[in-house]
């Protein structure tokens, strides 16, 4: 375990009574990296958060994050080093809260602000964070009116109150239009590029949302690691074939990726055969 690293997976297998999940999965990002988890549903992204942020521990192998092996940390604390972006999180923050009562929820790692006492220092670094994200003078609207991309925005801002070690969206731009998605990716590319020893950790199913500084890959399928490396090394038709199970032709446009598919191989898709 090195304290330079943000994430060490080293050998990591995980498994429930009946199935495995993630299997023998050596992956590690130095602190200050802007890496991507890049994989198709079910591949394991969502476990692997979990084993990261200590919610589950691994069958078998060690993980350590921000330098601490889960199994001889403090969760919680660790927790507390962590800024997590997580839209599931939207359906259970109590709903008569404004925008500003969410961000400031940031600091209790709660979803209600009825129970806590914000100090003065405290809600002036929630406005600050506001205004860091765009959305200042949307501090009194109730959370629940805003826009889905306004409300995203707002949920960033209740992961950097805490000033974290490393940010992790999850799924950040699920479910954002164009705009919304672009906003949000900017606003996260200006916050990283401002905190240069914050970690970045991004979880996706879409090639369009590596940001164009990336500096390291993760493609998983079926709980397996299919590379790491570079967005450039990585980035290319092959491996992203091999991970998303169908044949992708993947373009780098100016600094960001994107990716499509041909009709060609619809007919394969349909009659549940062969993809690639
Ligand atoms: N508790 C569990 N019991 C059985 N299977 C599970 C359990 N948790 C996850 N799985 C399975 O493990 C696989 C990986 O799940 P995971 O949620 O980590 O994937 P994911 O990449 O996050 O998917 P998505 O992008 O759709 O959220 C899936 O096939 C899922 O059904």
């Amino acid at each position: 375990m090195s304290q330079d690293k943000a994430i060490e997976f080293k050998d990591v297998s995980f498994r429930t009574t009946k199935v495995e999940i993630l299997r023998d999965v050596n992956w590690s990002i130095n602190r200050g990296a802007m890496a991507v988890i890049l994989g198709p549903n079910g591949c394991g992204k969502t476990t692997l958060l979990r084993l990261i942020t200590g919610y589950l521990w691994p069958s078998e192998g060690s993980v350590a994050t921000l330098g601490c092996e889960l199994g001889s940390v403090d969760v919680h604390s660790l927790r507390r080093r962590l800024g997590i972006v997580d839209p599931s999180a939207v359906a259970l923050l109590d709903a008569n809260m404004t925008a500003l009562d969410v961000v400031l929820t940031g600091f209790f790692g709660t979803l209600t602000i009825y129970f806590d006492r914000p100090t003065r220092t405290q809600v002036e670094i929630a406005r600050k964070a506001m205004h860091e994200v765009g959305l200042f003078e949307k501090d009194n609207q109730n959370f629940q009116t805003l826009s889905t991309g306004e409300q995203r925005r707002i949920l960033l801002a209740r992961a950097m109150v805490g000033r974290p070690e490393m940010l992790i969206l999850d799924e950040a731009c699920a479910g954002l239009d164009l705009l919304s998605r672009e906003t949000l990716l900017a606003t996260v590319w200006k916050m990283h590029s401002a905190r240069p020893d914050m970690t970045l950790l991004v979880v996706t199913h879409h090639i369009e949302e590596v940001l164009p500084t990336a500096t390291d890959v993760l493609l998983m399928r079926e709980g397996k690691i299919v590379g790491s490396g570079s967005p450039n090394e990585l980035l290319t038709n092959e491996p992203v074939s091999k991970a998303f199970g169908c044949a992708v032709e993947v373009s780098r446009i100016g600094e960001r990726w994107t990716w499509s598919v041909t009709p060609e191989i619809w007919e394969g898709l349909l009659s549940g055969g062969k993809a690639t």
